[in-house]
């Protein structure tokens, strides 16, 4: 009998003693996410005493440099600004930067996606004259460059695994003999860390003072701890080495300090100047939408956004978590009408080129892809970006979402949420490095209704908050939020769990859902499933609960345990809140959408593109172009020279001009409709003149005028 007694007691302390290790490790967890916290509050704290934002600091140099005065070389790359990239006025830093680099200096460039970081390496390359050589890492965005470069007639190569020999031939002599024109040549980091024929023909080039620059773009995948490393960019170290007096440019969207240290550090660039600006995207409009428990319910919703909001075929991406549901939602969106296709990593190369290049050009008007479709995504007119699960962490939704907008021009990043989810995401990165943080710090912002979404972007980036101006939901609609202390009913499932783990069971989270409203009958009438299982969710991110993993032969299961703070709920020292929204009020529409002469002047843009060899409509002429010249309505070449520079104008002037005559004659008899909805990029040609209807948001407010 005793010693059955002494067996029980056993028993019981090896579950308590289970229990206190799973407890210290997750307080060590704990530890050290305040850890990470508080130094990224300390780098927040500095930026905030320098002030100012965007910030621009000069990395290893001590002396403080004035990047905007005027330098000899201000009109030259003013011309070049207006009259071949078509470009009206720099954005926030890019002057700055093209000034540093025209300095001779070194220089590390992060700015969001869509910044305008291309110019800040292509515009110094025509002025140094002789040659720049720019390492990117992505055969599709290699080609978009050159194509687009070659567009405006700029003399632009690339050398990678595809070049045909003719081309190889050209670029090689040009580097070595410098006698043929070549501005820019792109190349792979493979081409420097594996071709010693191409290194030793650089080097010719160098030798001869012809090597002008050297610009390594999306320069994060040099680090490990970036999202899309790759390893040769670690050995492109050896371009500094061999030229060390040729200036290096970095540039990246990817903000974090440990990031930057490594960038420069590979690099053996230490004293660069580093020009940081802000990851605020003001003009992407954030909103994250309950999804909805039955699949197809998601779908139509987001069909019925598309079809309201962009009816023009106006570009976006929908993702998804996996391959399946991709072709699944590819298909269901295309039964309801909409033009959409799927891209993934099974597919073979030549069929995602295929569908990439359909989207590129307009002629597919959403892509259905999971995270492989990413950093090649160089079009600058997404007009929204839809999440159909959530992203693992704040930072890959950002950088998902960030491919909305890139044009500056109003956009949508819409995150359909549900709890259920999680788990589904959990089970794939509770393996990495900060993986369930990083998840569940996205989780917190899906789950927030009142706090603004922008915010957190800032706050994950460690930056200095600034004014959402209402373009997230959170600010922008009003809605009657309230705060109900959930505590009692989140005792009743912190106890269901023990139960269920006293009987040596484990449970998922749906399974605890069911468990409880079978127990609870009273509570079923109340709760639906949806929201226990948004308060199991919420009580694993606040660590009363805890995601632990099991693996199968065919998949990894997460189930739902004790997590640290259990007991803190248990003894009524501490209360769970959670939020509920009664009512939404939607405000206007906020989409951005051509009417009239825009949608005539788009379909233009096609047209040329396609007459003009293979270059993409967006290069022919930009949105923001379309906008202005629907709004000023220029009458004459030198006016239309005024908004889109020498270089289109002389190529595409005479069409544009008939187009907008034509549309002028037709439009004059049509009495404009007040009531009608949205942000239109134009209206009539009486207000036109005086005011530029365009909703024009830009990264800063720091612009120069042109
Ligand atoms: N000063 C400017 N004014 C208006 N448009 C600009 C300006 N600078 C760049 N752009 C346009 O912004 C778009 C995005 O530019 P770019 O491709 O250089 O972005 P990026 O910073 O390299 O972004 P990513 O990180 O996604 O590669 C392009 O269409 C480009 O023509
Ligand atoms: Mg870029």
């Amino acid at each position: 009998m005793e010693s059955e007694a002494i067996q029980e007691e056993l028993q019981n302390l090896e579950v308590e003693l289970k229990d206190v290790q799973g407890q210290i490790s997750a307080l060590i967890e704990h530890q050290d996410r305040l850890y990470e916290r508080k130094s990224e509050l300390k780098t927040l704290l500095k930026a905030l005493a320098a002030s100012g934002s965007p910030v621009a600091s000069s990395g290893g140099s001590t002396a403080i440099e004035n990047w905007s005065e005027a330098f000899e070389w201000d009109s030259r790359a003013d011309g070049i600004r207006f009259n071949i990239f078509g470009i009206s006025k720099y954005r926030a830093n890019q002057k700055e930067i093209i000034n540093a680099i025209m300095l001779g200096r070194d220089v590390l460039v992060i700015m969001a996606a869509g910044g305008g970081k291309s110019l800040c390496y292509q515009l110094p390359a025509i002025l140094r004259g002789g040659t720049t050589l720019v390492v990117s890492p992505l055969l599709s965005l290699i080609q978009d460059q050159v194509m687009g470069l070659a567009a405006l007639g700029i003399s632009a190569y690339m050398l990678t695994s595809t070049s045909g020999k003719e081309n190889e031939k050209f670029v090689y002599k040009a580097l070595e003999k410098g006698e043929d024109d070549l501005k820019i040549l792109y190349v792979t980091p493979e081409k420097v860390s594996k071709s010693k024929r191409f290194m030793s023909k650089l080097e010719k080039c160098h030798n001869a003072c012809r090597l002008s620059l050297i610009s390594i773009d999306e320069a994060h995948c040099c680090s490990q701890w970036g999202h899309d490393f790759r390893p040769d960019y670690k050995n492109l170290s050896i371009l500094k080495t061999q030229f060390p007096k040729v200036p290096m440019v970095a540039l990246t969207a990817t903000a974090t300090q440990k990031i930057q240290n490594d960038l420069t550090e590979m690099l053996h660039i230490p004293k660069c100047v580093k020009f940081v600006s802000s990851v605020n995207r003001p003009n992407l409009f954030y909103s994250v939408r309950e999804k909805s428990a039955v699949g197809k319910g998601v779908v139509d919703e987001i069909a019925d956004f598309i079809r309201e909001s962009y009816s023009n075929n106006e570009s976006g991406i929908v993702y998804c978590f996996s391959r399946k549901e991709c072709e699944q939602i590819a298909g269901d969106l295309r039964e309801r009408g909409i033009s959409a296709d799927y891209y993934h990593a099974d597919m073979d190369v030549n069929m995602r080129e295929k569908v990439h290049m359909r989207w590129s050009k307009n002629k597919l008007q959403v892509i259905v892809g999971t995270v492989a479709f990413g950093m090649g995504i160089n079009k600058p007119d997404v007009r929204f970006v839809i999440h159909h699960s959530l992203s693992k962490s704040m930072e890959t939704y950002y950088q998902e979402s960030g491919r909305a907008g890139r044009d500056g021009l109003p956009s949508e990043c819409i995150l359909f949420f549900r709890s259920a989810d999680v788990p589904r995401q959990s089970s794939m990165v509770f393996y990495e490095y900060s993986g369930l943080k990083n998840l569940y710090d996205i989780v917190r912002y899906c789950q927030s209704k009142t706090k603004c979404r922008r915010s957190a972007f800032f706050r994950h980036f460690g930056e200095p908050s600034q004014d959402c101006n209402g373009m997230c939901d959170n600010c922008a609609l009003s809605s009657e939020v309230k705060e109900v202390d959930v505590s009692d009913l989140a005792k009743l499932v912190v106890s269901m769990v023990q139960e269920t783990l006293a009987k040596d069971q484990r449970v998922t989270m749906l399974q605890l859902g069911d468990k409880l409203r079978n127990k609870h009958k009273d509570l079923s009438a109340e709760l639906k499933r949806d929201e226990i299982e948004h308060l199991v969710i919420k009580l694993i991110v606040d660590s009363v609960l805890k995601e632990e993993f099991q693996h199968t032969p065919y998949s990894t299961n997460a189930y739902v345990t004790i997590g640290p703070l259990a007991n803190q709920l248990l003894q009524g020292r501490k209360t769970i809140k959670m939020e509920t929204s009664s009512k939404q009020i939607k405000k206007s529409k906020r989409s951005i959408s051509f009417a009239g002469l825009e949608l005539k002047l788009d379909e233009l843009r096609k047209e040329l593109s396609a007459a003009d060899g293979n270059i993409l409509p967006h290069t022919v002429l930009s949105t923001q172009q379309i906008g202005s010249i629907s709004s000023q309505k220029p009458d004459s070449l030198q006016e239309l020279e005024k908004i889109i520079g020498k270089l289109k104008t002389e190529k595409y002037g005479d069409r544009i001009l008939e187009e907008v005559m034509r549309h002028d004659t037709v439009s004059e008899d049509i009495v404009e409709d007040p009531t009608k909805e949205g942000t239109c990029v134009s209206r009539s040609r009486k207000r036109a003149k005086t005011q530029k209807d365009v909703v024009l948001v830009e990264s800063s407010n720091e612009e120069e005028e042109a």
